[in-house]
């Protein structure tokens, strides 16, 4: 296992708090102490942001080929690297170590995608409708960013916001999840490897979110903030960000509909459910969050999926059998049983699973809970855990109904063999992004985001490195005038 480093990465340099205090980071599995590093304060945050402005002007004018080969070395060395990384990411945030791999993967692509888009930043030439002018239009890097990143996959959503940022060229804070910084500690040592300058990337791991960001947030050399977590969350930062008019970005909760029609192949709706429910324990805003299948087929789809379920072996995520692991905090299991809870008591029954599993760590059994009735608080709040809720559906109308029937709009997921109606669905449902037929979309080349209180911008794809740049047009004087 490589060695992660414990300090704050300032201006190139690995070194300990201002204060000199640090912060325990725990073990879902055992909920013992796996490492303590520095815990950044305002002194420190404010250090962060002076590297970041003073290194953005020469970082600016590095050539994009050059900041291109140094995220495709990266690429190169997260890749050499790829044990270390899933099992870091699995001793602190849980996830079996066969999807840590599958992170490490997904996580990279971002690197190899975003040091190909580097050179691509094109702007354009034309000339004004009335022959008199030229327009010069041109793309530039918005300037120095702040990165907030969640806990749940402590590799991708940092490589997804810190490559698009680097191919653009602007220089950056990131604060990683206090639940899960080692990746993003790791992550940093291998991009310093790469060749990064002092300075490009500086990286403030902290127990204080708010104190440690706040004062950077207003102040006036910060030019972006893009912020992965949740809507309660993101809500309050865009309010702080008004006080600048900040460009942000912001990719926050879900509540994804998993619709199954009376038409769809079942086996293959199954499979899909189970990734779409079980990858990361649940812990995904991507999650499916509310079964919503015809009334004709609700029965045997229940009855298939909770077969499936029963074969999930429950284990820490080092163990060779381990499919779920634990979630991430006591706080965390307490909630999904919470609302598995208050979904029994107001009708729903447990298929399979319906409760804690005994023991050290944070495990929740992987359960299904059918006969779940509109407005049960389930349905309506991110589970963020390995809960299946199903309700039922008789008409296409009704579906759209249910599924949109949320303030998220990230994404959701449609079975059926018509594809006339998958297109009808995707063109119906109020979502950033939609599985069609299929469990999973996340993809480095595609445009990661959601709509009405799932967020604002897109992270991966063409959109991605969009969100790091600013466009500056220049108006040029008719070039034939005497
Ligand atoms: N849309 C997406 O792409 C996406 C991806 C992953 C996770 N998420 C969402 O993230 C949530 C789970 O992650 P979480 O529990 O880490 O979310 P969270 O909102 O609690 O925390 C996210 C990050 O914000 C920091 N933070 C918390 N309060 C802050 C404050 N006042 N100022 C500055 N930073 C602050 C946290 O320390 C963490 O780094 C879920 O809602 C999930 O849907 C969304
Ligand atoms: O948690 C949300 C991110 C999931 C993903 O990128 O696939």
């Amino acid at each position: 296992m490589a060695s992660v480093p414990t300090g704050l990465l300032i201006n190139g340099e690995w070194r300990a708090a201002a204060s000199g205090k640090t912060f325990d980071v725990e073990d879902p599995a055992t909920g013992k102490v796996l490492l303590s590093i520095a815990d950044a304060g305002a002194e420190d945050g404010a250090a962060a942001l002076d590297a970041a402005a003073a290194a953005q002007e020469s970082w600016a004018k590095v050539p994009p080929r050059e900041r291109g080969e140094i995220l495709r070395r990266a690429f190169d060395l997260v890749t050499e690297r790829a044990e270390d990384f899933a099992l870091l990411m699995t001793l602190e945030m849980g996830k079996p170590l066969a999807e840590a791999r599958g992170e490490v993967t997904y996580g990279a692509e971002f690197l190899r995608w975003f040091s190909e888009e580097a050179v691509r930043a094109f702007g354009r030439y034309s000339v004004s409708p009335d022959g008199k002018s030229r327009l010069l239009v041109t793309k530039k890097p918005v300037g120095p960013c702040l990165l907030i990143t969640p806990w749940n996959f402590p590799l991708a959503m940092a490589t997804r916001k810190i490559a698009p940022a680097v191919a653009a060229g602007c220089t950056m804070v990131l604060k990683s999840a206090n639940l899960t910084p080692l990746t993003s500690q790791l992550f940093a040592a291998v991009m310093m490897e790469a060749g990064l300058p002092a300075g490009v990337l500086n990286v403030i791991p902290t127990s204080t979110a708010g104190a440690t960001t706040g004062p950077l947030i207003k102040d006036s050399r910060l030019r972006k903030l893009s912020f992965t977590g949740s809507t309660e969350v993101g809500r309050r930062l865009l309010s702080d960000a008004s006080e600048t008019v900040l460009r942000t970005s912001m990719e926050l909760g879900g509540n994804a509909p998993f619709v199954v029609f009376e038409d769809a192949d079942l086996d293959a709706a199954v499979a899909g459910a189970m990734l779409a429910k079980l990858r990361n324990m649940g812990e995904a805003c991507t999650a499916a969050n509310r079964f919503i299948v015809h009334e004709s087929v609700a029965a045997e789809f229940a009855q298939k999926f909770a077969a499936k379920m029963r074969e999930m072996t429950t284990a820490r995520g080092t163990e060779p059998e381990s499919k779920v692991g634990p979630l991430i905090d006591a706080k965390s299991r307490d909630k999904v049983h919470e609302l598995v809870s208050d979904a029994v008591a107001s009708g729903a029954t447990a298929v399979v699973g319906g409760g804690p599993v005994e023991g050290p760590g944070y495990f929740y059994q992987p359960t299904i809970l059918s006969g779940v009735t509109e407005g049960t608080r389930i349905l309506s709040e991110e589970i963020f855990g390995p809960v299946a809720p199903i309700t039922t559906f008789s008409s296409e109308d009704d579906a759209v109904r249910l599924a949109n029937n949320t303030e998220y709009g990230l994404v959701a997921y449609v079975f059926t063999k018509d594809l006339n109606r998958g297109i009808r669905m995707g063109e119906k449902l109020e979502t950033g992004m939609l599985g069609l037929n299929a469990g999973v979309i996340s993809n480095a080349a595609a445009p990661f985001g959601g709509v009405k209180q799932s967020g604002l911008g897109r992270e991966g794809g063409l959109e991605g490195i969009e969100e790091y740049l600013y466009t500056q047009y220049i108006g040029i004087a008719d070039p034939y005038a005497g």
